[in-house]
């Protein structure tokens, strides 16, 4: 699928992942709409990718995805600024044991949210024209990071979430695909401030460290090379994108019930 003209939406676009998944989509001709609830980080970065890319070919949209009317309201204006939506990176995530429900309010209900609020403008059911989903999950969806079990388990119920809409989508007919990228550690701001985030898990600290150790780091730019590949490969739908220092590759799920 050619990305020229596509309509893209990232959450969690200011900084990190989103923010090299943003540039990615538009130097392959997406517009993109990027929202996330930090102000002064996505206003400054939308400034200097007009700058970039052209004013016609992004928008910054303050968005916090816990929020139903707040995300309604920004894939609305999305849609009506660039003209309908194609393309949707759930991204947006916290890690932080200690307010965990809040964790699971933005990296699980979020993702659910934003998915259903989009389907309103992409399903080709409701006059869509269909496109592709992805989500970023993360390591932590396919096996325990120890240290952080509520971040674990958000991240299992959207790699779960992402298998069961994608078989959902092609069994309604919506025309869109969804996958999930599911990177190990990444050199960003939530990597960086871990340590004070583990709550009562804070004594396997260094057992994650202990991991870090092991798969290394990756850079946000192969996270946003594995979106393009998930958002362009058209025969990709129902996959969960495993990506380390050392290694890619698509993960291998057993269908118990089929
Ligand atoms: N950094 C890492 O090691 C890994 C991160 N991930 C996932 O990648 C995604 C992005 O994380 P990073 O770029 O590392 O984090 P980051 O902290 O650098 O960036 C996250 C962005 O999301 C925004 N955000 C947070 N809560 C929001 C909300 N309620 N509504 C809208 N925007 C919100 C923040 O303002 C920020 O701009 C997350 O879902 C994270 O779980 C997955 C695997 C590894
Ligand atoms: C401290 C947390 C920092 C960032 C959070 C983030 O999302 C990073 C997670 C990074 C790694 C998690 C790794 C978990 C690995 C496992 O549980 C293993 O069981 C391996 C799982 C899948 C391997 C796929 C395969 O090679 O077949």
């Amino acid at each position: 699928m050619s990305l020229d003209g596509k309509v893209a939406v990232v959450t969690g676009a200011a900084l990190g992942i989103g923010k090299a998944m943003t540039e990615i989509l538009l130097q392959n001709g997406a517009k993109v709409a990027l929202l996330d609830v930090n102000e002064t980080a996505g206003k400054s970065l939308c400034e200097a990718l007009m700058k970039q890319y052209g004013q016609e070919k992004t928008l910054f949209l303050s968005c916090d995805i816990q929020s139903e009317e707040q995300t309604k309201a920004a894939l609305k204006k999305t849609s009506e600024v660039f003209g309908g939506i194609d393309i949707l990176c759930n991204n947006a995530g916290i890690l932080n044991e200690n307010t965990w429900e809040k964790t699971v309010s933005i990296n699980l209900m979020g993702v659910i949210r934003s998915t259903y609020l989009a389907l309103e403008h992409m399903n080709k059911l409701n006059g869509g024209r269909g496109g592709v989903i992805v989500n970023t999950a993360s390591m932590a969806g396919l096996g325990p990071l120890p240290s952080c079990p509520v971040y674990t388990a958000t991240k299992h119920g959207v790699v779960g979430f992402t298998r069961a809409m994608a078989a959902a989508s092609s069994a309604s007919g919506y025309g869109i695909r969804v996958n999930a990228v599911c990177p190990s550690f990444v050199q960003t701001e939530l990597f960086a401030n871990i340590l004070d985030k583990l709550g009562q898990f804070s004594h396997l600290a260094d057992a994650t460290k202990g991991m870090v150790e092991k798969f290394g780091t990756l850079s946000v730019s192969q996270v946003a090379e594995c979106l393009l590949e998930l958002v362009t490969d058209e025969t990709k739908n129902g996959e969960a994108l495993v990506v380390t220092p050392q290694m890619k590759k698509y993960m291998t799920f057993v269908n118990t019930i089929q």
